[in-house]
């Protein structure tokens, strides 16, 4: 018998739509025993931590699951499921991946079309999502996202659209697994990274993203009590000139500043040699982070500021997205 544990934390695969089409949280959620197709030897055991949609996510509330998910697998389960809203879906999972060292499988599941509307995948999704944690060959693979029959890292993937039920989407490296009738299918390796066993969230890290014309407002305008910024830059990783001294200002009050690009694909480097090109940011001391979009350089940012990180080691920590 596998033992699965399923953590619901809301959104829309937990919502049902009025005759208007509006989407709001359930009072019960519709996924509480639908488990029927699964096979006997799958035991399923529910519980709903959170009934909120996800634009309601915070730091704290991910290290609560996190902590949730440690208990149980310290209790003997064999697998988590953890349904959520898709809208910071990708943040919460990229979080769990960063701050569990667990050896069961984890996988993050959500809906794109509430419980009650035609074609809703919510259902699918979730069975899908037990299948897979139910998998052997998912163990030591890290947080996944199954949606859509694909299996993703919580490291890479991203939400690409708005409403389409294919939005979950790894650019660059692509999904690492599928899930199929007849099995789940596993095409890549995932390489290991360290994990870090928090138990506190650093706050005020912020995400800015880099535009035509910027100049240092934004950046004069974070309040002191800043502990990091994450900046979605251009291109390979360049800003526009009158950023500089904004980021200058953030640097000499020691605030960790972290660069990825904003472009959906390739990873960020400092290799342009002009004034505000990524050769002279580095030299500045901004940490370059490859691979990761803006939200999830923010989560390990976090993550590596509440275990302790500072300096060297958080550079080290921040810069490879697999390390
Ligand atoms: N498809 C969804 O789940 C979107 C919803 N707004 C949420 O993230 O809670």
């Amino acid at each position: 018998m596998t033992n699965i544990l399923v953590l619901h934390t809301g959104g829309t695969i937990s919502m049902t739509a009025n005759a208007a089409g509006d989407v709001a949280p359930s009072a019960e959620n519709p996924l509480m025993g639908q488990v029927d197709q699964l096979g006997a030897d799958i035991h399923v055991t529910a519980e709903e931590i959170f009934n909120l949609p996800s634009p309601h996510m915070t730091p704290e509330l991910m290290l609560e699951l996190a902590q949730r998910i440690r208990r149980a697998e310290a209790n003997g389960v064999d697998g988590v499921v953890v349904t959520h809203g898709t809208d910071t879906l990708e943040e919460t999972a990229y979080f769990l991946d960063l701050t569990l060292d667990s050896t069961i499988p984890v996988v993050v599941t959500g809906a794109m079309r509430s419980s009650n509307e035609i074609g809703s995948d919510g259902l699918y999704n979730f069975i899908t999502a037990i299948r897979t944690a139910a998998s052997p060959e998912s163990r030591h693979k890290g947080c996944l996202v199954v949606m859509n029959d694909e299996i993703h890292t919580a490291r890479f993937v991203t939400k690409t659209h708005t409403t389409n039920v294919a939005t979950f989407r790894t650019p660059t490296f692509g999904p690492i697994g599928l899930v199929t009738k007849d099995g789940v299918r596993f095409f890549q390796e995932l390489i290991n990274q360290e994990a870090c066993l928090i138990d506190n969230v650093v706050p005020n890290v912020f995400l800015l993203k880099a535009y035509a014309g910027m100049d240092a407002t934004l950046f004069d305008a974070l309040p002191k009590n800043t502990n990091g910024l994450v900046i979605e830059a251009l291109g390979a990783g360049n800003l526009p000139p009158a950023t500089l001294p904004g980021l200058q200002r953030l640097l000499d009050r020691h605030v960790p500043i972290v660069l990825v690009s904003r472009c959906f694909n390739g990873v960020a480097e400092g290799f342009y040699d002009y004034e505000g090109g990524g050769v002279e940011l580095e030299k500045m001391g901004i940490i370059f982070c490859q691979g990761l979009n803006g939200q999830k350089a923010r989560i390990k940012l976090i993550v590596g500021l509440s275990d302790g990180k500072q300096g060297a080691d958080l550079k080290a920590y921040v810069n490879n997205a697999i390390s």
